[in-house]
């Protein structure tokens, strides 16, 4: 398994040895050489004048100091660049909508009080939040997230009083609790942890709160990066990552982060984001797929789409169980179980936060596609790139003006059809909204001609209706052709 998924509302993701060693101490040594270091709280920059952070400026809420890296800092560090494409390609975000990387440092008794990244009531909107942890902290300082009422309300910044009439401020009084509402993400050397502010469909996430414990002993150091909704240059590892998928319309050789369990994750587009993933079913995986979807009585014709059963009992059940969460795993999208954690999520959201808003409409929709032998997707648009049998070919909409397909380096992208060679095991997922969950219009899919399963009730015969709060397609080849 790669990002391990914590927790679905929120979204939080986890993953450790995100960075090694080597990689960690090169961002503090950037850090401490710049000499720029100063307390979060006295912060006078840009985001200070918002309503949401403006109380962050008392050092009981938030005590640690922090730097941005500078584009210059970019500039003159390839390990930095290559860590910040590692963390646009595993939140999924495009590479243009990054802010500059943060770098903090608590000491002991420093923490950060229970808040919201997210403020886009105030303008600043930041769907998703990536922290990798550059130390090992010897006690305190993890980051909670409060999964219910009850838990968040102990954890609130007021004074609390326990049971023996002792007076206890904010997240102390609930960072030593031991709770299971209460998600609790211990600092790691390496370890990077993932989540996110909104929801699939652009409306801020509620219960996305969270906050740094105090640390205890030790220091607790961290790298973090938010994403923004809206375009956010200034960064130098936007046009890297904008050129490397120029790179890769153009068929150049693939370039991608390996993840754990060696996954390949590659970024195909910017506009609309399309990632492929080589390695994504392992070769039994492919085999015994090929070989459920031979097995069927009758038999299935080229071009005819076969629907996956729902029910139980089915021998090959827990193969595309498995394979169904791995293609939400990738896509970033919770994945509800449908005969059991679909109904523990109903109960969770009925009883969790009854006074907090909880956005139905974002109910995960993922289909998950499989392309079998014998069959051709395939547009005529698709002549340019010299399609081959089989593959996938995705009419991805005409962008308005290259910088709006492809953010800094769009000038020199050629916005078109894109290809995808069918190879066994490799997945392809394209996002259907832009961040801010507004259809994205150059995603617009079409109708590929194949013969797929979608891993849902329905068959999808045309392209993806927006209306019906599809988020993302993923599909994966069982087959080379
Ligand atoms: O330090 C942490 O673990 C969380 C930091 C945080 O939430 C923030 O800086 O916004
Ligand atoms: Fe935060």
């Amino acid at each position: 398994e790669e990002w391990l998924p914590l927790s679905s509302s929120p979204r939080v993701f986890v993953r450790d040895n995100f960075l090694n060693k080597a990689e960690c101490d090169h961002l503090r040594t950037l850090a401490l050489q710049s000499g720029r270091f100063r307390s979060a709280f006295v912060s006078n920059d840009a985001r200070s004048s918002n309503a949401g952070q403006a109380f962050h400026r008392d050092a009981q809420i938030r005590g640690n100091t922090h730097l941005y890296l500078e584009s210059e800092d970019e500039a003159a560090s390839s390990t930095l660049q290559d860590v910040l494409e590692r963390m646009h390609l595993a939140a999924r975000m495009p590479p243009d909508s990054g802010e500059k990387l943060q770098i903090a440092r608590y000491r002991p008794g420093e923490r950060y009080e229970m808040h919201h990244d997210s403020g886009p009531e105030v303008g600043l909107a930041r769907p998703a939040t990536l922290i990798v942890y550059l130390n090992d902290v010897e006690a305190g300082g993890e980051t909670i997230f409060p999964l219910s009422r009850e838990v968040l309300l102990q954890c609130r910044p007021v004074h609390h009083a326990d049971a023996d009439g002792h007076s206890r401020f904010g997240i102390e009084n609930c960072c030593n609790l031991r709770l299971p509402e209460l998600l609790r993400v211990a600092p790691r050397e390496g370890r990077a942890v993932l989540f996110f502010n909104h929801h699939l469909l652009g409306e801020k996430d509620v219960r996305a709160v969270h906050a740094s414990c105090p640390v205890l002993s030790g220091e607790k150091w961290l790298a973090q990066r938010w994403f923004r909704f809206e375009s956010h240059f200034g960064t130098a590892s936007a046009s890297n990552m904008a050129s490397k998928a120029l790179c890769l319309d153009r068929r150049c050789s693939a370039d991608g982060e390996r993840e754990q369990g060696g996954i390949l994750t590659t970024m195909l587009r910017a506009r609309p984001r399309v990632y492929m993933f080589d390695h994504a079913l392992t070769p039994d995986e492919n085999s015994r797929l090929s070989s459920w979807a031979a097995s069927m009585q009758p038999p299935v014709a080229p071009g005819q789409m076969l629907e996956v059963p729902q029910t139980t009992g089915h021998q090959d059940q827990v193969l595309l169980e498995q394979l169904r969460k791995r293609m939400h795993e990738l896509a970033r999208v919770p994945y509800a179980d449908p005969y059991e954690a679909s109904v523990t999520l109903t109960r969770s959201r009925a009883e969790g936060l009854p006074a907090l808003e909880v956005d139905h409409s974002s109910e995960p929709l993922v289909m998950v596609l499989f392309l079998h032998e014998n069959t051709s997707t395939g547009t005529s648009e698709s002549d340019a790139v010299g399609q081959r049998p089989g593959s996938l070919v995705l009419p991805l909409g005409i962008c308005a003006t290259p910088a709006e397909c492809c953010g800094a380096a769009g000038a020199r992208m050629q916005p078109g059809p894109l290809q995808v060679l069918p190879k066994a095991g490799r997945a392809v997922l394209v996002a259907l909204r832009r961040l801010d969950g507004a259809p994205d219009a150059l995603a617009s899919l079409g109708a590929p001609r194949s013969s797929f399963v979608k891993m849902d009730q329905n068959w999808i015969e045309t392209g993806p209706k927006l209306d019906q709060n599809w988020i993302a397609t993923i599909c994966c080849f069982a087959r080379d052709v």
